[in-house]
């Protein structure tokens, strides 16, 4: 008797990647949103008259409602009852009515520059126009979050069993092309135009990425036509139960702990790193973010390189001790008040590009390593959520940090003053995390050999 096997739209190589281009497409939108503003602080100090714990507390608020709301947890559930479709609608509409809250405060349509709020969480004076902006960015945080896991599982839906490593590494390419454009090119449009233009025109792209779902969403559904019965069996939904199994785990706490120790020496340096190119290293206000621009864009020629050494050589946990030592070095350099060459900028970003490739493209792929197939979705979740505690505290104590110990210079930039923030003692925050991250991949390799998860072993069986 022979066995049929039945095609489906996922056999069609062509229908899988038209479905990870729209789907990359909407995660592009996204993560320009994240960082439109990156660039613009020294434009936000001189004509909005912000200081840094203004442009910290906005930044920070990305993981505001991600943290203290658990929303991490609850989008894991509703897309766990829900499904792809309806999360891909909501996740988009929530990254809009975000973005849109925080576009009418920096408008001055919500919000004022003159009316004070006091934070007691963090005793800081805020005006309610950096309040309002604040909130609509939490409010963005909590829908691209819920965008990226949605897109996660739609693309394992679509490409298990075929190239799913690929897939997964395009996909995190084309997100990142959208933290590239706004870092390179921002400034210079907020010049041209101003800071609420620049804002505007990302939101369009966030509504052009909700029409790419609608039409992702369409493909989804002749999909689930053709397997309805598999579909229902995958084994990566939000429970309860797992988090239980996960939070038990010593080896998967390392890979979590890892994660938001890196990461925040990442993302948040895409906030700090223009105004530190501005500042400390004399690079023009219209292209401070072009040699940031060059982490992001190097990875995503980079990510793939190297995850595809981990897939076929293996030694996983030795790229993530290489990627933190890496980070050790970039950012002593940027400590080191001595180091103010543009030349010496842009080789540090070129090796924190190397070393924010070579991390992920290992640490991702760890956790199936570490935790089983059916926990897998509770485990990316509960990821993101403790890395959430970095994107928001990391961001908001830099600002903090920078003015106490600058005191007077953001009121100076205000007044027209050619005046340089002191970046260094503030930086003593990124040098802490990256030794952290340092030991906690060093005792992630202890705990591989001790437990024995492959982490040094090949993907791929040769
Ligand atoms: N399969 C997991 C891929 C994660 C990619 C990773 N994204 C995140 O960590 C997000 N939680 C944060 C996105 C922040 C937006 N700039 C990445 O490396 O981008």
């Amino acid at each position: 008797m022979t066995n049929a096997i039945k095609q489906t739209l996922r056999d069609s190589k062509k229908a899988r990647w038209t479905a990870l281009v729209i789907l990359s497409f909407t995660m592009f939108a996204g993560y320009m949103f994240t960082e439109v503003i990156s660039p613009l602080k020294p434009i936000m100090e001189r004509t909005l008259a912000m200081n840094s714990s203004d442009f910290g507390f906005i930044t920070s608020a990305y993981g505001l409602f991600n943290v203290f709301l658990m929303m991490l947890v609850i989008v894991g559930i509703l897309l766990d009852k829900f499904g792809i479709r309806f999360s891909t609608i909501s996740s988009a509409l929530i990254m809009i009515i975000g973005g849109a809250i925080k576009f009418a405060a920096f408008k001055g349509l919500i919000g004022s520059p003159d009316a004070t709020i006091h934070i007691p969480l963090v005793d800081l004076d805020l005006t309610t126009q950096v309040f309002w902006a604040g909130f609509g960015f939490a409010v963005f945080g909590v829908g691209v979050e819920y965008a990226g896991i949605t897109v996660s599982k739609a693309v394992a839906k679509w490409f298990k069993g075929k190239e799913i490593a690929l897939a997964m590494g395009m996909q995190v390419a084309i997100a990142r092309v959208g933290s590239f454009a706004p870092l390179a090119f921002g400034a210079k449009i907020a010049n041209t135009y101003d800071v609420p233009t620049t804002i505007l025109i990302v939101v369009v792209f966030l509504i052009l990425g909700l029409v790419g779902f609608f039409y992702y969403n369409i493909m989804d559904r002749k999909l689930d036509a053709e397997i309805v019965v598999e579909d229902g069996a995958h084994g990566d939904d939000f429970k309860f139960s797992d988090l239980l199994v996960i939070v038990g785990n010593w080896g998967f706490w390392l890979i979590a702990l890892l994660c938001v120790f890196f990461y925040s020496t990442v993302f948040p340096f895409y906030k700090y790193g223009p105004d530190l190119m501005v500042n400390k290293f004399g690079v023009s206000e219209d292209w401070a973010g072009f040699l940031p621009s060059l982490v992001p864009f190097g990875t995503m020629l980079l990510t793939p390189i190297f995850g595809s050494i981990y897939d076929k050589k293996g030694k996983g946990a030795s790229i993530m001790i290489l990627g933190a030592v890496l980070l050790i070095i970039v950012h002593g350099i940027f400590y080191l008040p001595f180091i103010t060459s543009v030349v010496a900028a842009f080789f540090n970003v070129i090796l924190l590009g190397i070393a924010f490739s070579l991390v992920p493209s290992a640490m991702w792929p760890s956790v199936p390593k570490i935790i089983p197939e059916r926990q897998l979705g509770s485990a990316y979740a509960f990821i993101f959520w403790v890395q959430n505690f970095g994107l928001w505290g990391i961001p908001l104590a830099v600002g903090i940090v920078l003015d106490k110990t600058n005191p007077g210079v953001a009121e100076a930039k205000a007044a027209g003053e050619a005046i340089n923030y002191d970046y260094q003692t503030t930086w003593t925050i990124f040098v802490v995390l990256t030794v952290l991250a340092l030991i906690t991949a060093l005792l992630l390799k202890l705990e591989d050999k001790r437990k024995g998860y492959g982490l040094e072993l090949p993907n791929i069986k040769q």
